[in-house]
């Protein structure tokens, strides 16, 4: 039988963990087997990149630039990703055409000398190499000794096993993905620990104007998801680029109810500003955009400039 959709993803254990599962969403929703989804694993500039922190060496889009390549080239039809490693401007004739349903969005924490970041003994060393995690964990402890953390899941479980650190946050979804969510000792709360936009939901990209795909993707993507994540990446959209400010934002849809909270913190922890909207899942993406404009208001424009 013949393949009917390349499915393109990184080669990380947590990329090919994710590429697997809408490999069997696919099987299971049209009835076909498994090589009728033909998985090709594509090496990225971010998967080489190891001696410094993404945010230097070029940012996001490091990670979906070969893969996005092939897409355009159609040596695959699709590309399977951590939303949250997206930017928000894809290339021409690319859009994020479908979600899966999404995981739990928390933060979990990983400690060594305590099982919970409050419990840790001052001065104590906690690994990430995310500016928003850093700034979460100033805001909450200002005495930790916050470290550079690289690597994929496994390489940072491993640095905590040496000892390099007391303790690392990883995003939940993708310790449960991989089997490992006994490493866990405590989950980050929404509030205090907003998530990162996209954190949690695997997002598939795919090449604007092929009906085909949309086709068998229309019968995976979760709607829910999808206005979350319309929200969470236009509230991102309206804030990034202008900066290295970090920004978390997360929706939830309740009772045809959207709820937003998104946060823009200074990388010292030290300023930080909130703010929450709400109203109909179909005005995602402009509750996304005005929560922005209300939160850059509140904050004024030296907000952004300072930490670059
Ligand atoms: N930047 C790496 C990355 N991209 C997505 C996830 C987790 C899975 C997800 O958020 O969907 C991770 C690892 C982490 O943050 O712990």
């Amino acid at each position: 039988m013949q393949t009917f959709l390349r499915i393109g993803t990184r080669g990380s254990p947590l990329a090919l963990a994710q590429a697997r599962e809408t490999q069997a969403r696919l099987m299971a929703a049209h009835g076909m087997p498994e090589h009728a989804f033909e998985i090709v694993v594509i090496t990225t500039s971010g998967d080489r990149i190891q001696d410094r922190p993404l945010s230097e060496a070029g940012g996001k889009g490091l990670f979906t630039k070969e893969i996005e390549e092939a897409l355009l080239e159609r040596r695959i039809d699709i590309a399977v990703h951590s939303s949250k490693d997206m930017p928000t401007q894809l290339p021409d004739g690319l859009e994020l055409s479908a979600f899966l349903p999404r995981e739990d969005a928390r933060d979990a924490f990983i400690g060594k000398a305590a099982r919970a970041i409050a419990e840790l003994p001052e001065g104590a060393k906690v690994g990430s190499s995310s500016l928003r995690r850093q700034a979460l964990i100033r805001r909450l402890r200002p005495d930790l000794d916050v470290v550079m953390f690289r690597g994929n899941v496994q390489t940072r479980l491993r640095k905590l096993d040496e000892g390099v650190a007391a303790g690392t946050i990883l995003a939940y979804a993708g310790l449960k993905r991989l089997r490992l969510e006994h490493v866990i000792t405590d989950l980050m709360p929404l509030d205090t620990f907003p998530p990162a936009p996209g954190q949690g939901a695997i997002g598939i990209e795919s090449r604007i104007g092929d009906r085909d795909v949309e086709t068998m993707l229309t019968a995976i993507h979760d709607v829910p998801t999808g206005q979350a994540l319309a929200c969470e990446r236009a509230f991102l959209a309206a804030l990034d680029g202008s900066c290295r400010t970090p920004i978390a934002g997360h929706a939830v849809i309740t009772d045809n109810r959207l709820v937003f909270a998104g946060l823009i913190i200074s990388p010292d922890g030290t300023q930080s500003h909130e703010i929450k909207a709400e109203g109909h899942p179909e005005e995602a993406a402009r509750i996304g955009d005005e929560a922005a404009r209300a939160v850059r208001a509140k904050a004024g424009e030296d907000f952004f400039d300072g930490w670059a």
